[in-house]
């Protein structure tokens, strides 16, 4: 998010454009709570996890009056362009705002759970994916050397793309997501997991799985409890959580936050310098490593799912031995 803000700031003022930040999401933007952005805001910044801005969740938009507060707050400021930072819901925010409020609203895809079409990744992904990636490789150490067995579960809310690459960056044996799960046979599910793992315990010791958040009916709770039904089984829980969240940003994400930054205020300049300055509500995103634009509409009616083509690789390639057969006979 900081390089993305940092990478507005300057642009904006090096083009000339007067920039303003709202601090705490909508909440800003609906009570007129802003900073003016200047390149000495920005300095130290593009290394920090967490906003400048601060972050929040604004129920007063999820209401009509809300947004329109929102839209009479940008027409007495005199904004031209509105670049909001977010997911799924912060776009429909966007998009309940361009019914009330006629200047460029411009989404840049900023979410962990990378579940929004028409970029190939969000801002924050690949941290997140990192993050778990560093911690669940220090699971496997304890894991190896107690000859244990772990579920790891990660974020993303109602998607797999964080479990996915986690699991595989981290070789691990079993990943249960949205992608590949289907609640129609949950016992049978465990009793095949658990002799996965008895069988993959014989060759190295340690198993792990990593697990979507949401997925499991009851929780990753009722998930270990199952499993350790088997006495020869002591399988641990660790929930990641909000670590996935923070930390410093990755190189690759702190790049892409900064050419979606940059192109966003190209786009509002090019637009002034031509004279074509119009009402547009669109997210900015890099689609096979071109910047694309695309109607938040259409943003907010496809879907991303994780790439078909990495399930498959999964399911026939790398997962091992008896995990295999839980592909087969359960998971897609
Ligand atoms: N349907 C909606 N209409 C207007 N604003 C919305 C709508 N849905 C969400 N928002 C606004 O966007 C904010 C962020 O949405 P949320 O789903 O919490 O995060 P994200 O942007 O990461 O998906 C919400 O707190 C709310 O202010
Ligand atoms: O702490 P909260 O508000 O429950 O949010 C947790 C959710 O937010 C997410 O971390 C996504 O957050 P972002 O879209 O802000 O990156 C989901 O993966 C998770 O389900």
């Amino acid at each position: 998010m900081n390089s993305a803000i940092r990478a507005i700031t300057l642009t904006s003022a090096k083009l000339g454009l007067q920039c303003v930040g709202f601090l705490h999401g909508y909440n800003g933007l609906i009570n007129q709570e802003y900073i003016e952005l200047t390149p000495d805001c920005v300095i130290d910044i593009t290394q920090r996890g967490g906003t400048l801005l601060k972050s929040a969740r604004c129920d007063a938009m999820l209401e009509d009056t809300g947004v329109q507060q929102a839209a009479n707050a940008l027409r007495k400021l005199h904004i031209d362009a509105l670049i909001v930072i977010g997911g799924d819901g912060s776009f429909r925010g966007i998009h309940a705002l361009s019914a009330h409020w006629h200047g460029q609203l411009i989404g840049l895809p900023g979410t962990i759970d990378n579940d929004l079409a028409g970029c190939d990744h969000t801002i924050g992904f690949s941290s997140a994916v990192n993050t778990a990636t560093v911690a669940i490789d220090k699971i496997r150490d304890t894991a190896n050397a107690f000859e244990r067995v772990f579920i790891t579960e990660v974020m993303g809310r109602h998607s797999g793309h964080i479990a996915y690459n986690v699991g595989i960056a981290t070789g691990a044996e079993a990943i249960l997501s949205f992608e590949n799960y289907t609640k129609s046979d949950t016992a049978k599910l465990v009793q095949q997991l658990q002799r996965a793992i008895t069988e993959q315990q014989h060759k190295h010791g340690s198993f792990l799985i990593i697990l979507a958040e949401n997925l499991w009916p009851g929780g990753a709770h009722a998930l270990r409890d199952a499993l350790n039904e088997q006495s020869n089984i002591n399988c641990a829980l660790c929930v990641l959580g909000h670590i996935q969240r923070g930390g410093a940003p990755s190189a690759e994400n702190r790049m892409l936050a900064t050419e979606l930054g940059v192109a966003a205020v190209e786009t509002v300049y090019q637009a002034i310098q031509h004279d074509t300055f119009r009402a547009a509500t669109f997210m900015l995103g890099k689609i096979n490593g071109v910047l694309t634009s695309t109607p938040i509409s259409t943003v907010l009616t496809r879907q991303k799912p994780v790439p078909d083509s990495w399930v498959k690789r999964y399911r026939d390639f790398l997962a091992e031995g008896e995990t295999s057969s839980l592909y087969t006979n359960f998971l897609n």
